[in-house]
């Protein structure tokens, strides 16, 4: 089952809990737009390199679309139009005024010099620069991208269009970037995990976390978590598994991340090191936090993971057979539309800002985003008692009910 089918699936199985005619659960699926354009560089050796990038523009019914850039060798249509559909249904569930889109390049960001990867955006720019725009289409980072890329896009776009800053977030905090935008989706992802293990009456310090992925996501969360006394036994990035029973030094994690040229924690001895897939299997974890790529639980290796609550900080990590496997052995399942939200709501806060020529402090971002992040964690959680449905269930039942409430007051008939 690729991306989008996966998707796809968690939308229907919702959508049976809702009157919802077969026109319009096309309609809400099918992509509004989807572009492919060829990104062709120069490299420093002066050859040229050819690349294949893409926007897809889910859906526009709740307001400009809204979605990350991912610089990967995965990225294709098919994975960008379910991040796309996921992008759709994740702002509708913390309730922003956007839509959902996704977009991307399949590139190995770690195969170019800064200046390549500078060259590559301001190309991928000109080819999609008319489809984006503070109104209609505001791109942000997601994995293989960075404050600096979107800095290259904006400046880039503002060549076509003139000054606006809010064509594009997660840019440096001293180029309108938002305050707390960096830290926003490992943070959100902090609290909710939080949250739900005082639901599930798990003690923080009793509770054992491993994260997979050590990029931005999932050392932000690692360094909530730790602050709010959660274990952290293991962490992995491409380089391996990096793993103490007793609990990592996350500050000295972070420390050596931060030194290392491709940021990852290769070299690093102050604990065990293992192969990168072990991470996700380990015996003594009671949460498990991918925060890398999707689809990383499967049908194959679901039955050797031993955590009981799964936090979808990664977008579609979890299979749709392994998602019914976890949910028949009672493992809480956390998704990623509800618990990456974070990003995205504070996307929303630096638009917001660069829009009314503002800035907001660090601390009403945290306040506002925790605000955001309870109270839509408490909707979800709500409607999966009352409707006795899995937290996934209950999330995409409100997004999708928002969005076809949207679309049929813009004149869709049900
Ligand atoms: N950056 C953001 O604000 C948001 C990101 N996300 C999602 O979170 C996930 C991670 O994104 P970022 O942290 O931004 O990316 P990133 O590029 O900053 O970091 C990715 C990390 O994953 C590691 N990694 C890659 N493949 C791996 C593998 N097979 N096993 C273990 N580690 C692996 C990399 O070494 C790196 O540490 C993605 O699924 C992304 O869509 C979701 C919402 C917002
Ligand atoms: O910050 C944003 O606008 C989008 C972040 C994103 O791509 C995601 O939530 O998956």
């Amino acid at each position: 089952m690729r991306a989008f089918e996966a998707t796809q699936h968690f939308f229907d199985v919702a959508a049976e809990h809702l009157n919802i005619s077969a026109e319009m659960r096309e309609a809400l699926l099918t992509p509004k737009r989807e572009v492919q354009v060829r990104v062709t560089i120069e490299r420093d050796n002066g050859r040229l390199a050819n690349y294949v990038g893409f926007r897809v523009q889910h859906d526009n019914h709740r307001g400009p679309m809204k979605g990350g850039l991912r610089y990967h060798p995965d990225v294709d249509l098919d994975e960008t139009r379910a991040l796309a559909s996921l992008m759709t249904w994740k702002t509708a569930v913390v309730d922003l005024p956007y839509g959902g889109a996704k977009g991307g390049i399949g590139v190995d960001p770690s195969e170019l010099s800064p200046r390549e990867i500078e060259r590559l955006t301001r190309v991928f720019v000109d080819q999609i620069h008319d489809i984006v725009g503070p109104d209609t289409d505001i791109p942000a980072p997601d994995m293989g991208t960075d404050h600096r890329v979107m800095a290259w896009f904006r400046n880039q776009w503002e060549k076509y269009h003139g000054f606006n800053p809010a064509v594009i977030t997660g840019k440096p905090v001293e180029e309108y970037g938002a305050k707390g935008r960096e830290e926003a989706t490992g943070r959100g992802v902090g609290t909710l995990t939080g949250k739900l293990c005082k639901r599930l009456g798990y003690k923080p310090e009793k509770t054992n976390i491993a994260i997979q992925g050590f990029g931005n996501v999932g050392s932000h969360a690692a360094k909530f978590l730790s602050e709010s006394q959660f274990p952290i036994v293991a962490v992995s990035d491409i380089s391996g598994t990096y793993y103490d029973p007793k609990g990592l030094n996350v500050p000295s994690l972070l420390h050596h991340k931060l030194g290392h040229p491709r940021g990852l924690m290769e070299g690093y001895h102050q604990c065990q090191c293992l192969p990168v897939n072990a991470l996700l299997e380990l015996n003594d974890v009671q949460v498990l936090i991918p925060a890398a790529l999707g689809g990383v639980i499967t049908e194959k290796n679901v039955g050797n993971i031993k955590a009981s609550v799964i936090i979808e900080a990664a977008n579609g990590p979890v299979h749709p057979a392994a998602d019914k496997a976890l949910s028949d052995r009672g493992v809480t399942v956390l998704p990623d539309i509800l618990a990456n939200a974070g990003g995205v709501t504070v996307s929303y806060f630096e638009w917001v800002q660069n829009r009314q020529h503002y800035r907001w402090t660090l601390d009403r971002v945290r306040q506002e985003l925790d605000h955001t992040m309870n109270q839509a964690f408490e909707n979800v959680w709500q409607t999966a008692q009352e409707r006795n449905v899995s937290l996934r269930t209950a999330a995409y039942i409100i997004g999708i009910t928002r969005v076809r409430r949207s679309a049929e007051l813009a004149g869709f008939a049900s």
